[in-house]
């Protein structure tokens, strides 16, 4: 059994070599790793990140890692004990709360810090071009017990990473044990991806610190306005960005529009991502357990996500009807890809297949199991051919000869994943794969994963 898993998990990160069978894919898998190297700093964060998943002897002894050694470990009695649980992490929790420009983010965070939580929650803020307004906002309305920490020059999402690292090794450095949260307020124009990788490609910040979510907000008067944007050839449009990587979304500023206008982003945004949950708010008014605490890049809270009802929205304020259409219903016992279009049609491609050319979600839910070194192949080659399009994935999988499920999750070439709870007796192996990403094929995606089952 555990000689599946490792393998399963070494060889989607390449180059694992105590991985008993070699698969032409690790080999390439390794290749790439190897190229990548020459080819630093571009590609650096895709030697960094696949550091913390496949170094189980040296890292070992922190604690921080442990979560790794159990997705990646050698075939050795004692790292097959670990295997069939996740051990516990206890890390300090961080949340990104992104967000367009004026969507509501200082005011969320605000309520955030305002909260009787009795939480301790040092903020990072980052305000591009700004000199501390945001900052001193909060700071007023603070109790004192947090830390405010600014970051002012520039954009988080690309000059400043290095100070983001800094800032976050000198807060635990000099903190630790004094806050229980870290929340990063980053600029209405940033790509969440720099960040979010920056959790797993430091060492500075890894070990100490894990990302526990990602909240987006949305302004409900004007997202539209930003969805359609039309960006150059190349250049990625932020909303849509900042929804696709979101755990948790907050159509805020509803107090603004109606009723219908509201409904229609609603379905905008699901179409975009299905795997976030999703609230209306005014004011930025929501429950804490709602943005802190959210375990989205947790392995053993994949299954949330990746159920059909993961997308679900909490209809806080009144049940309001459902005119759009929920595709959701589907028999979840049958095979069936979903794919959420995107609603613009400008497909370039006159072949009738459901291929999106923007950002959108394709879920795979198929009963079966997967022949191990096809499943291999297909998510290894899907993740060094398309890794730059698929933004965030997650995966609960039935391996053959596995006994346990095997779940991952994955955020462009950052891939993390794990044998965890044991299949019941009585349980339908049901795989379940959830794929947001960029110019994603539905049936191709469908094709290969039906191609690597029994
Ligand atoms: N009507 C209405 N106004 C809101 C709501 N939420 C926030 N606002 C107001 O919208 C404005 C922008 O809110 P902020 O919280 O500063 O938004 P932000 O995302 O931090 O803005 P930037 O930092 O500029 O990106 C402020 O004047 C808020 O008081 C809401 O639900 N309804």
């Amino acid at each position: 059994m555990a000689v599946m898993s490792t393998d399963l998990a070494a060889t989607f990160f390449g180059s694992l070599a105590k991985a008993p069978y070699v698969s032409p894919l690790q080999r390439s898998a390794s290749d790439l790793l190897q190229l990548s190297r020459s080819h630093a700093p571009a590609y650096r964060a895709l030697t960094r990140v696949a550091v913390p998943a496949i170094s189980v002897g040296t890292l070992k002894s922190r604690a921080s890692t442990r979560r790794f050694t159990a997705s990646a470990a050698s075939t050795t009695q004692e790292d097959s004990d670990v295997m069939t649980k996740i051990p516990p992490d206890d890390r300090i929790p961080a949340t990104i709360i992104t967000g367009f420009l004026g969507s509501g983010k200082t005011t969320l965070l605000n309520h955030i810090l305002t909260a009787d939580h009795g939480k301790r929650i040092a903020v990072i803020e980052n305000e591009f071009g700004e000199i501390d307004i945001d900052g001193s906002l909060v700071a007023a309305k603070t109790t004192g017990a947090e830390d405010i920490v600014m970051l002012n020059n520039g954009c988080l999402c690309c000059t400043v990473r290095g100070d983001l690292v800094r800032m976050i090794a000198e807060l635990v450095a000099k903190k630790k044990g004094k806050f229980d949260h870290i929340i990063i307020e980053t600029t209405g124009l940033a790509n969440p991806a720099p960040i979010i990788q920056t959790f797993y490609a430091e060492d500075n910040v890894f070990n100490d610190v894990k990302l526990d979510g990602v909240v987006t907000l949305v302004d409900a008067k004007h997202a539209h306005r930003h969805l359609d944007e039309v960006k150059p050839k190349g250049v990625v449009n932020e909303a849509v960005e900042q929804i696709a990587y979101a755990d948790r979304i907050i159509v805020n500023k509803t107090d603004l529009v109606g009723e219908s206008e509201i409904s229609s982003l609603v379905q905008r945004i699901k179409s975009i991502n299905r795997m976030a949950n999703l609230k209306r708010t005014e004011y930025g008014r929501v429950d804490l357990d709602y943005v802190l605490g959210i375990g989205g890049f947790d392995l053993e809270r994949i299954e949330s996500a990746v159920n059909e009802e993961g997308s679900k929205e909490e209809h806080s304020k009144h049940d309001h009807e459902h005119n759009h259409d929920d595709h959701h219903h589907d028999d979840h016992h049958h095979d069936h890809h979903h794919h959420d279009e995107h609603d613009h049609k400008h497909d370039n491609h006159a072949h009738d297949h459901m291929h999106d050319p923007g950002v959108s979600s394709v879920s795979i839910v198929c009963e079966g199991s997967l022949d191990l070194e096809k499943a291999n192949m297909w998510l290894g080659t899907l993740l060094m051919e398309r890794s730059d399009d698929i933004y965030r994935m997650k995966g609960l999988l039935s391996v053959d000869g596995m006994d346990e499920r095997f779940v991952f999750q994955g955020v462009h070439d950052i891939f993390q994943g794990s044998p965890d709870r044991l299949w019941g007796s009585n349980e339908p192996r049901i795989n379940k794969i959830v794929f947001i990403g960029k110019n994603l094929d539905a049936q191709e995606l469908e094709k290969g994963f039906k191609a690597s089952l029994l």
